[in-house]
């Protein structure tokens, strides 16, 4: 297989990925998305050859534009752009999950401070308010006073870029000191880990402890729900325990999987590439990587 690699920086997801991948004898080009232009004829080499292209942006926007480039051209990526589209942006996630009848915590959106005020107020405290573009928990407030609220509301409202214009208020989920994550291939999960951490963010990226998880029958189907809702692809799918049952709070679409390879006894990278090798090459190129 041809593989294309979308990058602006490779981190140690991407190097499992590319060491699984060359160690299977696919040619794989790695691709700056920082030195690619995209226009609206032919697709920039070497992309336009590729069996298939993994976005793996950091930037949203790169991955969200870039990903509606590539289909555009007729080139198939992981993760396509509605898929993209939709993760991207946590009301667009919010809403995907509500219409597809998969339990997700209760969210208020509001575009001025005032009326993000009455949602908060509306939902007592603790509550949550989140940017609806980015990750790695930040810029993610806990809300437990109405003196924080008109603080946060109005550094947002001040300092912040215009997306922050946008409130994005949550319920708070009391979980128990942890939450979920499975990573899916097209809604199959691929393995599964908790984060642990007496912080109320409990994802890796701040530091939370993980561990292998086996997920019962209510996780899988709800990892498979969540994965259609959004458009399917290779997700990482995050869930939050409740007392009865679970909500999905995010579903991320370049998931990162090195803290699930470590806490795992499941070669993960290895069971992208399977999926890879499954959906996207040709006859030939299977042939050839296998014979490799
Ligand atoms: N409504 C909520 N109530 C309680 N805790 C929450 C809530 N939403 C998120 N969290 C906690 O905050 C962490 C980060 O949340 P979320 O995944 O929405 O943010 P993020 O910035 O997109 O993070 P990442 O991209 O790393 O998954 C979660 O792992 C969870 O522990």
């Amino acid at each position: 297989m041809e593989v294309g690699l979308l990058y602006s920086r490779i981190r140690p997801d991407e190097k499992l990925l590319l060491t699984e991948l060359r160690e299977r004898g696919h040619e794989v080009h790695k691709v700056d998305v920082r030195e690619t232009t995209f226009g609206l004829g032919e697709a920039p080499e070497p992309l336009g050859d590729c069996d298939v292209v993994l976005d793996r942006c950091l930037a949203t926007s790169r991955s969200k534009y870039a990903t509606r480039f590539l289909a555009h051209y007729d080139v198939p990526v992981v993760n396509n752009p509605e898929t993209a589209r939709v993760c991207a942006d946590k009301v667009e996630t919010s809403l995907a999950l509500a219409d597809a009848g998969v339990p997700t915590p209760e969210t208020t959106v509001a575009f001025t401070k005032e009326s993000a005020l009455e949602a908060i107020e509306a939902f007592g405290y603790p509550c949550v308010l989140k940017p609806v573009v980015g990750s790695w928990g930040r810029l993610m407030a806990k809300i437990e006073s109405r003196s924080a609220a008109e603080a946060v509301l109005e550094h947002k409202e001040t300092l912040g870029h215009y997306e922050h214009s946008v409130f994005y208020v949550q319920q708070f989920v009391e979980k128990p000191g942890r939450d979920l994550r499975v990573v899916t291939v097209d809604g199959e999960p691929v393995a599964a880990m908790s984060r642990s951490s007496d912080h109320w963010l409990t994802n890796a990226a701040t530091g939370a402890e993980t561990a292998a998880l086996d997920i019962d029958d209510e996780v899988e189907r709800l990892a498979r729900e969540a994965s259609a809702a959004v458009g399917g692809g290779l997700l990482g799918v995050d869930l939050m325990e409740l007392e009865d049952g679970y909500t999905v709070h995010e579903v991320n679409h370049t998931v990162e999987f090195k803290a699930l390879n470590a806490a795992v006894d499941i070669d993960v990278a290895g069971e992208i590439v399977d999926w890879l090798e499954r959906e996207f090459a040709s006859e030939e190129a299977a042939t050839a990587g296998a014979e490799a």
